[in-house]
């Protein structure tokens, strides 16, 4: 009786002490500071990549945008200067699309040059688009679309980043930004989901690959934010995607803006906003980096419970919608009777 108490004593000990270290090492984790950093934003004329773009203005950043619509990135422009710190600041916008590597390339030439041709310390990839809908409506043309929309929206500005990085030995950042649809997914999302979970994967080889250039990489995984883009997608959005969101309580692209720099500055490599980011992101973790050895494992505990049971609460909702689903595709001429 005694040694079992004994034995439960000191492994409890041992527990404490081994959080405590690892939660003091990561207290002692290097941090980074964007002020005068040149910090290069895809996607930065709307939405989360504008708001980011102002977080970086407001921590004494150079801040260059990238976008396609010119009017837009002018407007943004605007707000960013709206932020500004100190009078050294360079800010710009740069009007390219950049889900081609060529397209990347030309947008951080233009940005570098205002620098003397070096190129950006950290790049925020945000560009990206969703046209939610379902499956068996979707073309071949749309499925590459999508991923066009998601994974090559960054991965090229990634690869044309790291290149010009490697060349110039600039130890900067590259941070992805995919969705908590990149950790797990539900009807509506075949032409976005996959292309945010192909992010995850660039991510983790490119945080281990990029071990040989001191470059970080990082990946934000925001829930549902109030954008002109998701404003768009709702548009098409299937009734039934419409009303399983509506667990997600959504947060002001502001309010992500600031947790994703947080989560950059403190060096965080997957990168979640709230509750339900943090119980996916430590039900998925595999051996992703962790954020917290102390608190992981308690949002893990709580998604082994909880997952399985909303889970299955979202079959019972998409079976229920069978029947209007029957009718959709008949008025759609998707079925003859
Ligand atoms: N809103 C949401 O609920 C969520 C969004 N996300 C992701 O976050 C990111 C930002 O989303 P959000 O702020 O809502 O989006 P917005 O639609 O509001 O903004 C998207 C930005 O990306 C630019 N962009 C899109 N495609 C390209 C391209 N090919 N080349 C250059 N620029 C491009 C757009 O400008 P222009 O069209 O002029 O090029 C715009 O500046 C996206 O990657 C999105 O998938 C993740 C989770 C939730
Ligand atoms: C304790 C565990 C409870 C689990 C509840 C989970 C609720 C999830 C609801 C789905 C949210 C979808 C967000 C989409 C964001 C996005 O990327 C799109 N807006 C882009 O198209």
């Amino acid at each position: 009786m005694e040694t079992k108490l004994i034995t439960a004593a000191v492994a409890l000990l041992l527990g404490a002490l081994f959080t405590l270290l690892l939660s003091y090492t990561m207290l002692f984790s290097k941090k980074w500071d964007p002020k005068g950093k040149h910090c290069l934003v895809t996607g930065g004329s709307s939405g989360a990549g504008r708001a980011l773009a102002v977080e970086l203005a407001k921590a004494g950043a150079h801040v260059s945008i990238v976008a396609r619509n010119p009017e837009r990135l002018q407007k943004a422009l605007e707000e960013v200067e709206k932020a500004r710190k100190t009078p050294e600041q360079v800010f710009r916008c740069y009007s390219f699309a950049v889900n081609t590597e060529s397209g990347s390339v030309a947008a951080i030439e233009a940005a570098s040059e205002p620098f003397g041709g070096r190129c950006p310390d950290a790049f925020f990839l945000c560009a990206g688009a969703s046209r939610p809908g379902f499956f068996i409506e979707q073309s071949e043309a749309s499925l590459k679309q999508g991923m066009e929309q998601t994974y090559y929206a960054q991965a090229f500005t990634a690869l044309a980043a790291t290149k010009a990085m490697v060349k110039q030995g600039i130890k900067g950042k590259v941070v992805f930004c995919s969705s908590i649809l990149g950790y797990f997914s539900m009807v509506g999302y075949s032409t976005y989901s996959p292309g945010k979970f192909a992010l995850r994967g660039l991510a983790e080889t490119l945080q281990s690959e990029f071990m040989l250039y001191g470059i970080e990489v990082h990946l934000a995984m925001p829930g549902t934010m109030y954008t002109k883009g998701y404003e768009e997608e709702n548009v098409g959005k299937p009734k039934i995607t419409l009303k399983l969101e509506e667990t997600d309580e959504g947060a002001t692209p502001e309010h992500v803006a600031g947790v994703i720099l947080k989560g950059v500055r403190n060096g965080k490599f997957h990168i979640t906003v709230d509750f339900i980011g943090n119980v996916f992101r430590a039900s998925s973790a595999g051996a992703s980096e962790r954020n917290s050895y102390a608190l992981d494992w308690i949002h893990g505990l709580i998604g082994y419970i909880a997952l399985p049971i909303w889970r299955k609460s979202v079959d019972t909702a998409v079976v229920g919608h069978r029947a209007e689903h029957q009718e959709y595709l008949r008025e759609r001429g998707f079925l003859s009777v």
